[in-house]
């Protein structure tokens, strides 16, 4: 993943070597900076609570692994994004998490919604989200996909490839619609991130090539469509970006294109979408850029841009989605077993099994994403051990926090939290070895509710015909 070093309050004294010893903590109670929600304190029983609510409440009254929304926490990084990109439509990416009560707060915060299948436009729609707020992706949507977006009339359709133009176009004609369309490009860079989760480069399957003139070709087969009214161009770089330089790119290449469309075709096509990517902490090496900080870059970005073309200010939209739904929620764990284990080069690894893991956060197994935990339960004086908090999956890549400091007298029966849980994490969970999937529960002044329950087994079994 992409990282920026910082010294963090807690992971500062790297005096200690071998695998994995990067970090050493000086207090294993402290709660770092920037990496939990805004209601997420602990107590000076030394127990966390999420706005209000102890974490052994919850776990009493939901049982663990549980997702924990601080409501108040989404809704400000929503309200944030909205008041920073003034005059842009923001899009809150909906793949990131999406239940129908996020999709109604991010909207009442005056945001708007993408989804990219036809399963969280049914989510969006049962929301009562205004049809015109949503923007529907994919690059391979099927025609029942985008024949439910036209019956909706969804606000934005963002067409990837030859193929789905041609059927919409077909679709739309058939039912005497013009469905509002942006067309994806892939602006050549190469952002600073996994691999897996990088779009813009060439070699992908997202979008159209500029620098091979299918983007041009793209643009012209909308514009020929009666069926298509064609209102601009979107670009996504990747997701969990910290530098502004891959969207700098993206700016310039996205406006030269569309001044070379205007010279082309006569036509300014009125809308820009500069898609998501925002990086969030998830360990004290993470330095996201504040939000206001990213506007302002991104407003200077496209106001120079059209500058230098000549063109007029595109209607511009972004499409956060991590950065508003993953800092907003922990995942409760608890501790079932723990297992030092002697490392071939000295020093001891300590290994703590929760009862979820990679069904419940693939991201550590995928990515090689990193994660920080902490005890939640009770605050320890004992000195800090080197753990791994490991899942309860048949598989040993089922790691939920490859490293990190924990209290040597961690314990069966204590909880743990890991922070910055509420993006990829449950939207994409699974069942593997047959583990229901876990409820999420949503705190908001010391009241908590679910927004999706626990899968039990009998929901599996319901599944299985035989
Ligand atoms: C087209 C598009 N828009 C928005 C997003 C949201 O990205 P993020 O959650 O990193 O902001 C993604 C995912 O990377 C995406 O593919
Ligand atoms: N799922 C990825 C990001 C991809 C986002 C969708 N384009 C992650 O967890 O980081």
């Amino acid at each position: 993943m992409s990282h920026t070093h910082v010294a963090g309050a807690i992971h500062a004294d790297v005096s200690v070597s071998g695998p994995g010893w990067l970090r050493r903590p000086t207090d294993v109670n402290a709660l770092v900076d920037g990496l939990w929600s805004s209601g997420v304190r602990r107590r000076p029983d030394g127990e966390l609570e999420v706005a209000g609510v102890p974490v052994t409440a919850l776990a009493a009254e939901v049982g663990t692994p549980a997702y924990v929304f601080d409501e108040a926490d989404l809704r400000e990084r929503a309200r944030g994004f909205a008041e920073a990109f003034a005059g842009w439509r923001v899009y809150y990416a909906g793949k990131s998490f999406l239940s129908k009560d996020v999709a109604r707060w991010v909207v009442e915060e005056g945001l708007y919604l993408d989804v990219c299948t036809g399963g969280e436009l049914a989510v969006a729609l049962a929301a009562g989200i205004d049809p015109a707020r949503i923007g529907f992706h994919g690059n391979n949507k099927s025609l029942a996909e985008l024949q439910a977006a036209l019956e909706a009339g969804v606000g934005r359709i963002i067409v990837d490839s030859f193929i789905e133009i041609a059927r919409l176009a077909e679709l739309a004609a058939a039912r005497g619609v013009q469905a509002p369309v942006l067309v994806r490009v892939t602006a050549g860079v190469e952002a600073h991130t996994h691999e897996y989760i990088a779009t813009a480069h060439e070699d992908q399957k997202f979008g159209f090539s500029i620098v091979t003139g299918d983007a041009m070709r793209a643009v012209e087969e909308c514009l020929g469509a009666p069926g298509i009214d064609l209102r601009g161009i979107h670009s996504h770089i990747g997701s969990q970006i910290f530098e502004t330089a891959g969207f700098e790119v993206a700016v310039r290449r996205t406006i030269g294109l569309l001044a070379a469309i205007a010279e082309r075709t006569g036509q300014i096509l009125p809308e820009l979408d500069l898609g998501g990517g925002f990086g969030i902490a998830y360990t004290t090496l993470d330095d996201p850029r504040p939000t206001v900080e990213l506007a302002e870059h991104l407003n200077a970005m496209v106001e120079a841009e059209c500058r230098s073309t000549g063109l007029p200010r595109p209607e511009l939209s972004i499409e956060p989605g991590r950065a508003i739904s993953g800092p907003a929620a922990l995942m409760l764990y608890e501790v079932g077993t723990v297992k030092p284990v002697v490392l071939a080069g000295g020093g001891v690894r300590t290994y703590v099994s929760v009862d979820g893991g990679m069904s419940d956060n693939i991201r550590t197994a995928l990515y090689a994403a990193e994660y920080s935990a902490t005890v939640a339960n009770r605050a320890s004086d004992a000195a800090p051990v080197l753990c791994r908090v490991v899942g309860k999956h048949c598989e040993s890549g089922d790691i939920v926090v490859r490293d990190e400091f924990l209290p040597g007298d961690i314990a069966p029966g204590d909880l743990i939290a890991v922070p910055g849980a509420g993006a990829y994490a449950r939207s994409m969970a699974s069942n593997y070895n047959h583990v229901p999937r876990p409820p999420v529960v949503a705190v908001a002044d010391g009241r908590w509710r679910t927004l999706l329950r626990r899968e039990t087994v009998d929901d599996l079994l319901a599944l299985d015909m035989g």
